[in-house]
């Protein structure tokens, strides 16, 4: 077994499907949504009100700022799927091209990567999940089934003062390493 997908316990009784390729030279497995999902737009009320008050120089309320924040803050769309690959590979999750074309949805962290030690980690079993942002004027209703992104797998190089340097161990995802 060199690389590939499996799906994470907590979804074993989901019927998901495995990541694809859809065309017989395509570089990305395109994943599916685990779950039926609403990403709100980002042009909330709340939101054009912080902005309209960063314009004028006015104070507002902290309830206001708190939602317009969370309005803000990337979805983590589950995907229900975890991938093995050697130790020197990694995954590199990256947007479909059409999202933001049809849909004005983005992938934040610009791509994801999918470390090989984050496969069956402690904290969450290495479930991948896909950051995604929604700044068209809708929102947008996702659901289970739904090519959300691609995966691309590769081959990445070390540096010459690479094992002069202490590691840890992976427990987590998103921050689990530390500031
Ligand atoms: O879009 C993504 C990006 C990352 N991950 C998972 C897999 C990856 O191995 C882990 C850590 O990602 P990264 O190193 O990019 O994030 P970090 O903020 O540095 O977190 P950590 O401190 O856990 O390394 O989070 C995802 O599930 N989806
Ligand atoms: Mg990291």
């Amino acid at each position: 077994m060199k690389r590939g997908f499996e799906i994470v316990s907590k979804y074993s009784e989901k019927n998901l499907t495995l990541p694809y390729r859809t065309t017989e030279h395509a570089a990305g497995y395109d994943f599916e949504s685990a779950e039926d999902f609403v990403v709100p737009s980002i042009w909330k009320l709340n939101f054009l009100k912080v902005l309209w008050a960063i314009k004028h120089e006015k104070t507002v309320q902290e309830e206001t700022i708190d939602q317009a924040k969370k309005i803000l803050k990337p979805f983590l769309i589950p995907t229900g799927i975890k991938s093995y690959m050697q130790p020197d590979e990694v995954l590199i999750i990256a947007n479909r091209s059409s999202n933001p074309l049809k849909r004005g949805l983005v992938i934040p962290n610009g791509i994801g990567v999918i470390d090989s030690d984050y496969y069956n980690n402690d904290g969450n079993e290495g479930e991948i999940f896909v950051q995604i942002l929604n700044f068209g004027i809708s929102d947008i209703k996702i659901k289970k089934g739904e090519r959300i992104a691609q995966g691309i797998f590769m081959p990445y190089l070390l540096a010459d003062q690479d094992d002069q340097q202490k590691k840890q161990t992976r427990n987590g995802g998103f921050g689990s390493s530390g500031k």
